[in-house]
């Protein structure tokens, strides 16, 4: 299990479901039982750099056996988005830059690690990469901010919704 950071850890904080490799799951992917994008593992290394690992499965192709750019965009944002919650914190994305550096092979072992690289006031400046397992290439770069939300974050949504 992955070592929470007690120092950001908010007190009405709820764990999200995980699979027996510890990937947290998203609302769609807890009726499935897994991540539809392919995480298998995840876990908090004691440095504070979170790791995945991955494949892109078949259904996600785009180019001839490669990932379409959006399962790529899509995996980084919720890895590097995972990095809050391993630290017991409620984040959305605010903001998330992508660079597709090489094509991503489908059902390849790949992994993806992710890290703070700075915290101001409620956002969480964080970056992350795809390499390819073995060897270790380089596949995408991301960065973005994540901004803390508390519980209410989802009720105010609806409460504004239902305004429009
Ligand atoms: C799918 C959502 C999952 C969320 C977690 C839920 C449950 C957890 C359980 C299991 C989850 C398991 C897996 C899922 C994990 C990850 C999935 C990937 C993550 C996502 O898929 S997530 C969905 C996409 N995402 C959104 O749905 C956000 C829509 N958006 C908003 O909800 C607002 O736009 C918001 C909240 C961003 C701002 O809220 P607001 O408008 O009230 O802003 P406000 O003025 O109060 O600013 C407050 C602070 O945000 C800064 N700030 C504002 N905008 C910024 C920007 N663009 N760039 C940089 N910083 C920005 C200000 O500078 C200030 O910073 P400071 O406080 O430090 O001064």
């Amino acid at each position: 299990m992955p070592t929470p950071n007690a120092q950001w850890a908010g007190s009405d904080f709820q764990e999200p479901p995980r699979t027996t490799g510890g990937v947290a799951l998203c609302g769609a992917c807890r009726a499935a039982g897994a991540c539809r994008l392919g995480v298998d593992k995840e876990r908090l290394g004691a440095d504070g750099v979170a790791w995945f690992e991955l494949a892109c499965p078949r259904s996600q192709e785009g180019g001839p056996n490669v990932a379409h750019g959006g399962w790529t965009a899509s995996v980084m944002d919720e890895c590097l988005g995972h990095l809050p919650l391993l630290n017991r914190v409620l984040s959305v994305t605010a903001e998330l830059t992508v660079s597709f550096v090489k094509p991503v092979p489908v059902e390849r072992p790949v992994q993806v690690r992710a890290w703070v690289e700075r915290r101001e006031g409620s956002r969480w400046y964080i970056a992350g990469e795809m390499t390819l397992l073995p060897g270790g290439a380089v596949l995408a770069r991301a960065s973005g901010v994540w901004v803390t939300r508390d519980p209410g974050h989802f009720a105010r949504h609806e409460a504004w919704l239902a305004e429009q």
